[in-house]
């Protein structure tokens, strides 16, 4: 199978992502997207984040209704902080009949050249990439890659730093979230 893997924190999992995820599977030659949750992003402060257990209910909680979505705690035993590189390599060894391509941001393509041994994670997987808003630029290696297929999709600006934010400030996020999520965040009270 064609399996699209979606690393990301998901502190928490948005709509934004769910919309990605369903386009993709529904608009390409994938059949089925895996949420790997993140335990620590090599690049991110790990202080913002919930429990990794937490963000994978989180992710199970938005995705259980969607056959070809996942959520995958894969990354939960794997050396911290996590380097995709070394994910990749223990999935496609665990699951040799897998073909394994990435799911990003746009965002996460304009820091990918710093990315531990982007090189070979290009030569061996295709990456789908998303419009997304975001500073700094895409690099010139990366915008005729033959690996990398840019996804034509509307820009919708929604991050989780934003729902964070507005919890905090005590506004309604109901809107931006899959709605077991949103009652699971109220119930345990999170982001306050
Ligand atoms: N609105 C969006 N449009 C396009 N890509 C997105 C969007 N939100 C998240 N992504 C992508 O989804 C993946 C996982 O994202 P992540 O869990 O970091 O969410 P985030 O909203 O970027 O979080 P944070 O605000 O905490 O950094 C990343 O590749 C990111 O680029
Ligand atoms: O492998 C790397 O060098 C690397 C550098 C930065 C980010 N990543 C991964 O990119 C994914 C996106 O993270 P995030 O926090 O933006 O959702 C997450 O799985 C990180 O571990 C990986």
């Amino acid at each position: 199978m064609k399996i699209g893997l979606y690393f990301g924190s998901f502190n928490p999992i948005h709509i934004g992502h769910l919309i990605i995820a369903n386009q993709l599977v529904e608009n390409s030659d994938l059949d089925q997207i895996w949420f790997v949750v993140t335990p620590h992003n090599p690049f991110k402060k790990k202080s913002t984040l919930l429990d990794n257990h937490q963000r994978l209910e989180m992710v199970y909680l938005a995705t259980k209704d969607y056959d070809k979505l996942k959520e995958s705690n894969i990354e939960f035993n794997l050396p911290q902080p996590n380097y995709t590189i070394n994910t990749l390599t223990y999935l496609q060894e665990k699951y040799p009949i897998h073909d394994f391509a990435l799911i990003m941001g746009e965002d996460n393509l304009k820091s990918f050249h710093k990315w531990k041994n982007y090189e070979v994670i290009l030569e061996n997987h295709n990456i789908y990439v998303y419009p997304r808003i975001s500073e700094g630029i895409v690099e010139t290696q990366f915008t005729n890659h033959e690996k990398i297929h840019r996804v034509k999709a509307p820009i919708m600006e929604i991050s989780s730093t934003m729902i964070r934010n507005a919890i905090k400030n005590g506004k309604n996020v109901k809107p931006l979230l899959p709605k077991k999520v949103w009652e699971y965040v109220d119930e345990m009270n999170f982001y306050k």
